[in-house]
């Protein structure tokens, strides 16, 4: 009873972590100086555009229909994104994310533990201008490469109504309303920025101009620290407190671990990870030497990232994983696997006898083998975060992007743990 008590705990804990991070940002007026047009250049303070309107419509009217992915291919579909975009070529902006210090405050909020001293990179994606009436359904911005691991938006304080950003993680749902939190200024920009796995929509622009950037953030520099500002800049507003917290997670599984009831004779705590990352959609084991399963965790977010300090903390080892659900039982992968692979006749007996897998079998938190559970080939997991579909190996599925692009595929594998009979929990040393 303990047990479940404390592992309720900790899975609350995980799932407490906010995978976006948003606010307000005062800067000096040139940084809201906008160039664009190539033949005909046209210059904008989009602070002091309040009254002209004619200026906002020009802008607008020399965007293109914003496209978006719909699985492979690059559509437009004005039943579904209705917005005017335009391309980095196209125009020039003053405001410098990284100078300005609005990249560290957003580090600082959304990246937990030693990855918020990481070097991250924003790259400028898009201008885009919602009139009255536009809008963009719910999708998730396409991966372009593994680094990418969220994606930055900021809203110039261009009067507007609606176009309120929604966004969706598991069963949670935030609103981020720029049109509220810029009524009335005209010195701050508002900005939002969360992890690429995060489904979200922008809803209906019900009067004014919506104009934002979309930047992408990438992981600059994987194993290097990068600067962050031990201090925050003057005039920002941070809606969310910073995310995941290391030391709380790794709290409460050190009191979960001390727990007599649970596994008492040792055994596999197993967690579904909370956030999707993006796989190479193909890769071949005899050319791309490094399984791409190797690298994930350099690219951990959140409390995924949290729990597997954690671990590492308190002398477990924690191993990534992969899951596919077959027919019969769920097989644990260590391994990529191609996945043309799994659409031969006999997927399971392939992962199990090429591909190290081995079946799985959920079991309670009091799990003790029995004789007969000795030498049995399947291995006994207590989950302690439910691994759903979102977890299982997916090889095809409609996917809603910002872009056509499916050089990768985003898929949510999970973290499994050894742990030792009570009183000798470890597994390996603590760091
Ligand atoms: O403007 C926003 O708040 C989000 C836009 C967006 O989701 C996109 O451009 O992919
Ligand atoms: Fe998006």
């Amino acid at each position: 009873m303990t047990a479940i008590r404390a592992l309720a705990r900790l899975k609350q804990t995980l799932a407490q972590s906010l995978p976006y991070c948003g606010g307000t940002f005062e800067l000096p007026s040139d940084s809201f100086e906008l160039y664009y047009g190539r033949e005909n250049a046209k210059f904008l303070n989009l602070s002091k555009t309040a009254n002209n309107p004619d200026a906002l419509n020009s802008l607008q009217s020399a965007c293109e229909p914003a496209q978006f992915g719909r699985h492979t291919e690059t559509v437009l579909d004005e039943t579904y994104r209705k917005a005017g975009k335009m391309d980095t070529s196209e125009f020039l902006v003053r405001l410098d994310v990284v100078k300005s210090g609005l990249l560290d405050v957003v580090c600082s909020s959304l990246l937990s533990g030693d990855k918020s001293r990481r070097s991250v990179t924003a790259e400028l994606y898009k201008l885009n201008v919602y009139g009255e009436g536009a809008f963009f359904k719910p999708h998730t911005d396409t991966p372009t490469n593994s680094n990418m691991f969220g994606s930055l938006v900021v809203v110039f304080p261009t009067p507007h109504s609606g176009g309120t950003l929604v966004l969706r993680h598991h069963e949670h749902e935030w609103t981020f309303d720029s049109a509220k939190l810029l009524a009335g200024t005209s010195n701050r920009f508002a900005y939002a920025a969360f992890f690429s796995d995060v489904e979200h929509e922008v809803t209906p622009v019900t009067s004014g101009h919506r104009i934002n950037l979309t930047y992408n953030l990438y992981w600059a520099d994987l194993g290097l620290d990068g600067i962050v500002l031990s201090t925050q800049p003057d005039g920002v507003n941070v809606l969310q407190p910073p995310s995941a917290n290391a030391t709380d997670v790794g709290r409460i599984l050190s009191e979960v671990l001390e727990d007599s009831s649970l596994l008492p004779a040792g055994g596999t705590l197993g967690f579904g990870l909370r956030h999707a990352y993006p796989f190479p959609r193909t890769w071949d084991p005899a050319v791309d030497k490094l399984d791409p399963l190797l690298l994930l965790p350099i690219l951990l977010k959140g409390s995924d990232l949290a729990l597997y300090d954690a671990c590492d903390a308190l002398g477990l080892e924690p191993k990534l994983k992969f899951i596919s659900e077959t027919d019969d039982k769920p097989v644990l992968l260590d391994r990529a696997v191609q996945l043309s692979v799994m659409e031969i006749e006999d997927p399971e007996g392939t992962m199990l006898r090429e591909h190290n897998g081995v079946v799985v079998e959920e079991v309670g938190a009091d799990f003790e083998p029995s004789e007969e559970d000795i030498g049995k080939s399947v291995r006994p997991v207590h989950w302690v975060t439910r691994v759903g579909a979102i977890n299982k190996l997916a090889s095809t599925y409609i996917h809603y992007g910002n872009e056509g692009v499916l050089s990768h595929l985003y898929m949510t594998p999970c973290l499994t743990v050894e742990v030792g009979p009570v009183g000798a929990r470890q597994t390996s040393r603590a760091k």
